[in-house]
């Protein structure tokens, strides 16, 4: 253990649920581990800010954080420029990247996790200057999450409600125009994702080649809907038909939309986009894993 102070950043609204125990446990655990405990709530405002000036104050040296992946954006934007690793205590709706790092179930696990030493360096995904962890997308699915925030249902079940008045609203299909280093594509979709990580928080695997380490990210073009590739994605298969799902790798991109188009980065909506400019920060975001963590 090299760290003697610990904060522990708590959303307080993710995933409909309680914290208590989250923070009742890693309190003790940070204890028995001879370090301080220091707690933030956060507000919904201005919380990059309030975090940053909690470090400094305290001089943090490890940082916790208990909340979705919306709640893992804001405290990486936060200390992605200090000499600070990160653990999670997945606490969210959907929880994508927690499954992505593979971590277990148990919250004892959890914290032992995000206090232990094995680490990785993660690539962060920059989208118009707003750093990406996990997975953003242009159409159907930022619908969906834009649905979601104007409801009043909260949790996985506001998802199931809204999907399919999303369906029926949509205004799919999509133009997308995307230029990379490797040259230019048209293309129409339900979807074009921008992809970090492997997996949604559903489990689907919608990006089998995807690394969090190496230096790129992968656009996925879902170009139509098909339950037959769904469910491929649901059971972790490889072999997409490139007629429905194309995926490949780069590390810079310029995807531009005739029409605007709904966009979210990490399950936050950002609002409706007609150009999205993309790069990567290499192995820029420390971030602790199980020991037994296969990339
Ligand atoms: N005290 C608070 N009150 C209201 N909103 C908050 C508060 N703290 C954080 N937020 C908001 O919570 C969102 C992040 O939620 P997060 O993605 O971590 O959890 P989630 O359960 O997956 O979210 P959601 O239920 O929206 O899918 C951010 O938009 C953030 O501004």
């Amino acid at each position: 253990m090299n760290f003697k102070e610990v904060l522990l950043v708590v959303n307080p609204i993710s995933g409909d649920s309680n914290k208590k125990y989250i923070i009742n446990t890693t309190q003790e655990k940070v204890k028995e581990q001879g370090a301080n405990f220091h707690l933030f709530t956060t507000t919904g405002t201005n919380d990059i800010e309030k975090i940053r000036q909690r470090i400094a104050e305290n001089n943090i040296e490890r940082v916790l954080v208990a909340g979705g992946d919306g709640t893992i954006n804001l405290v990486a934007e936060a200390i992605k420029d200090m000499d600070i690793s990160m653990g999670i205590i997945p606490a969210g709706s959907a929880n994508g990247l927690a499954v992505n790092l593979q971590l277990p179930e148990n919250v004892e696990d959890q914290v032992n996790i995000a206090l232990g030493d094995k680490s990785i360096k993660m690539d962060l995904v920059c989208l118009n200057d707003i750093i990406c962890l996990h997975i953003s997308d242009l159409g159907i699915n930022a619908e969906l999450i834009k649905n979601y925030d104007e409801s009043s249902i909260r949790g996985k079940m506001g998802y199931l409600i809204q999907s399919i008045p999303t369906l029926i609203k949509s205004n799919y299909p999509f133009h997308f125009n995307i230029r990379t280093p490797e040259g230019t594509k048209e293309t129409e979709g339900i979807l074009l994702g921008i992809a970090n990580a492997q997996k949604y928080g559903t489990g689907a695997n919608v990006n089998p080649g995807g690394k969090v380490t190496d230096g790129k990210f992968e656009i996925l073009i879902f170009k139509k809907f098909s339950f037959s590739e769904i469910l491929k994605t649901l059971r972790n298969e490889t072999d997409f038909d490139p007629e429905v799902i194309e995926i490949f790798s780069t590390d810079e991109a310029v995807i531009t939309c005739k029409k605007p188009v709904a966009f979210q980065i990490d399950g936050e909506y950002i609002g409706e986009s007609t150009e999205v400019k993309v790069n990567i920060l290499p192995q820029k975001l420390q971030i602790l894993v199980p020991e037994n963590f296969i990339e």
